[in-house]
């Protein structure tokens, strides 16, 4: 699913009206149906309803979605905000189609008592849309604040009014529960700052040109599940373990070899065909016992990794989980990076040891996936303003290496070096517990060990991962998930992507 500019989205919307060819007014009612559609699925006509419109598009659709809920016997009210905005010709239209019917309508010219938002059960917001161009000011600013104000529940149409689509949001801005989009979610809807803005989204089908979205330029998409599964591998029938690759991890120190067990078994789910693990003394019962399908390369010291003899013969290496970064970890990781030429995963204390020694940086082989949390990004590449300069950052990242960094989180997003960027739906806050990252770690190695491309097997096993975790949730709830669940759902994960 492609993510659109504000700009881009006001070409698509006239390239509809010319070509489909549907009228303004019409489109603007489609939308309309839709949100009145997700609306009563979620609140019945007990709910009295408060809108807050503009007199721009935007406010052109609460006044349409207040006839419709009208229509369905919600006791509606509606406030028209009058600033400089002048009346869009749709808007006026829907104002005309009010008339006679019983739709309490109060103006506000002026800064309002905050109290004049209360006594609905539910405030839509309807303000500003995507044609927000500067923060909101006078009558708009106070307007907003009176709609936080208010403890009932508030839901935003299209987009919470006060936030930018694609820019830095720097004013006063709704703090919606919910957002109902229409056709495609805004970028910034993906980004942590906005949450508080946009609530819970949802994305409504209004019909708008496909043709015309696939052929707009873009660079930021919304990983689905359909795009997902066609690149998941198929087996056939006189496939053996050789076809499936070979993979190592290097994982694990003293007091930290669950690290390793998570990843190895999430590597061994995901489908390689062989694992070795490569651990210190102490980790040799422990992964012997844990993971009996992996096999293990032994380190010579007894606590922590110092050294490889060689990495040759595997068709991928993940390293990083539970590691530590004893100065002969770092010499030992910078040999690794020297001598290893096919695709790795670095993640952990592997990205921390390459934050505190730069020069390590140069030697990441291309073709490898970097998988940093917010902090290891940061150690990485330093701090940001906002969001977008995050991204901007990670896209540098990702093109200075020559291969795909993950920035994990809610909606992670996977930036390959072309600047692409996919942001990933699945995934929970059941899955902040120590350890997701690790399992992450293992489904990364194995997919590319099985000779995945680097940005498929990042796709697919971000993806995979999420899933893992919503179905986790779904049995365990969030507040018990732990990441073994993770992997005890990988099976479940790929039958879906089957
Ligand atoms: N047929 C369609 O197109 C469909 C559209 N749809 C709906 O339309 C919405 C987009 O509508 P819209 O373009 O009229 O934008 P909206 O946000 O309502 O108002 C923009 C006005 O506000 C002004 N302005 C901007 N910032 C300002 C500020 N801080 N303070 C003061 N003024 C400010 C801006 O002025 P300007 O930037 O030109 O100075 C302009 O005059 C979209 O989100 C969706 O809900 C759907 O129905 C589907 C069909
Ligand atoms: N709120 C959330 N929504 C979606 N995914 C999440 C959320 N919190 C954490 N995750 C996922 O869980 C994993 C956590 O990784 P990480 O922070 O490295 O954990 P650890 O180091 O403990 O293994 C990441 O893949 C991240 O995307
Ligand atoms: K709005």
């Amino acid at each position: 699913m492609k993510i659109i500019t504000a700009q881009q989205t006001k070409a698509l919307d006239a390239h509809t009206i010319a070509h489909e060819p549907i009228a303004s007014i019409d489109l603007m009612e489609r939308a309309c149906r839709a949100f009145v559609t997700w609306f009563t699925q979620r609140f019945d006509n007990s709910h009295t309803v408060g809108i807050v419109c503009g007199t721009g598009n935007n406010g052109g659709d609460g006044l349409g979605i207040a006839r419709l809920l009208q229509g369905w016997n919600y006791a509606v009210t509606v406030w028209i905000v009058r600033g400089s905005v002048a009346e869009s010709n749709d808007f006026k239209t829907n104002l005309e189609r009010l008339k006679n019917t019983r739709i309490k309508i109060l103006e506000i010219t002026e800064a309002p008592e905050c109290s004049v938002f209360a006594g609905s059960d539910v405030l839509l917001d309807a303000v500003f849309g995507s044609g927000l161009s500067r923060p909101p000011e006078g009558v708009y600013e106070r307007v907003i604040t009176c709609i936080n104000a208010t403890a009932t529940r508030r839901i935003a149409v299209d987009i919470p009014s006060g936030l930018m689509a694609d820019q830095p949001t720097t004013g006063a801005c709704v703090e919606a529960h919910a957002t109902v989009t229409f056709q495609l979610p805004k970028l910034s809807f993906l980004f942590p700052s906005s949450h508080r803005f946009v609530g819970d989204w949802a994305v409504v089908d209004i019909g708008l040109n496909k043709n015309f979205i696939r052929e707009l330029p873009g660079d930021h998409f919304l990983l689905q599940q359909k795009d997902v599964r066609k690149q998941v591998k198929k087996r056939s029938t006189f496939d053996h373990k050789g076809t499936y690759g070979h993979a190592l991890l290097v994982a694990g120190a003293r007091g930290k070899m669950g690290a390793a067990v998570l990843s190895s078994r999430a590597a061994l789910r995901s489908g390689v065909g062989l694992l070795t693990v490569h651990v210190p003394q102490t980790g040799v019962d422990i992964l012997q016992t844990a993971v009996p399908e992996a096999m293990l390369s032994i380190d010579a010291h007894s606590d922590f990794y110092t050294a490889l003899e060689t990495a040759d013969r595997f068709t991928a290496v993940g390293i990083g989980p539970g590691l530590g970064k004893s100065p002969e970890t770092v010499k030992a990781l910078k040999k690794l990076l020297e001598n290893f030429q096919h695709p790795m995963v670095l993640d952990a204390d592997s990205l921390n040891i390459l934050a505190e020694n730069r020069e390590l940086l140069h030697l990441v082989p291309p073709g490898c996936i970097l998988t940093p949390h917010p902090k290891e990004f940061e150690r990485i590449v330093g701090s940001w303003q906002t969001d977008f300069e995050r991204l901007q950052k990670q896209k540098q990242l990702a093109a200075q290496l020559n291969g795909v960094v993950v920035l994990k989180g809610a909606y992670s997003s996977i930036v390959g070096p072309d600047g692409k960027v996919y942001f990933n739906p699945t995934g929970n806050p059941g899955m902040a517990t120590g350890g997701s990252g690790d399992v992450l770690t293992g489904i990364l190695t194995g997919l590319l060990a099985q000779g995945y491309a680097t940005l498929a097997a990042a796709q697919v096993g971000v993806y995979l991962h999420g899933l893992t975790g919503d179905l986790a949730a779904g049995e365990k709830g969030m507040n018990s998930l732990i990441a073994s669940d993770l992997i005890d759902f990988l099976p479940e994960a790929y039958r879906r992507l089957g």
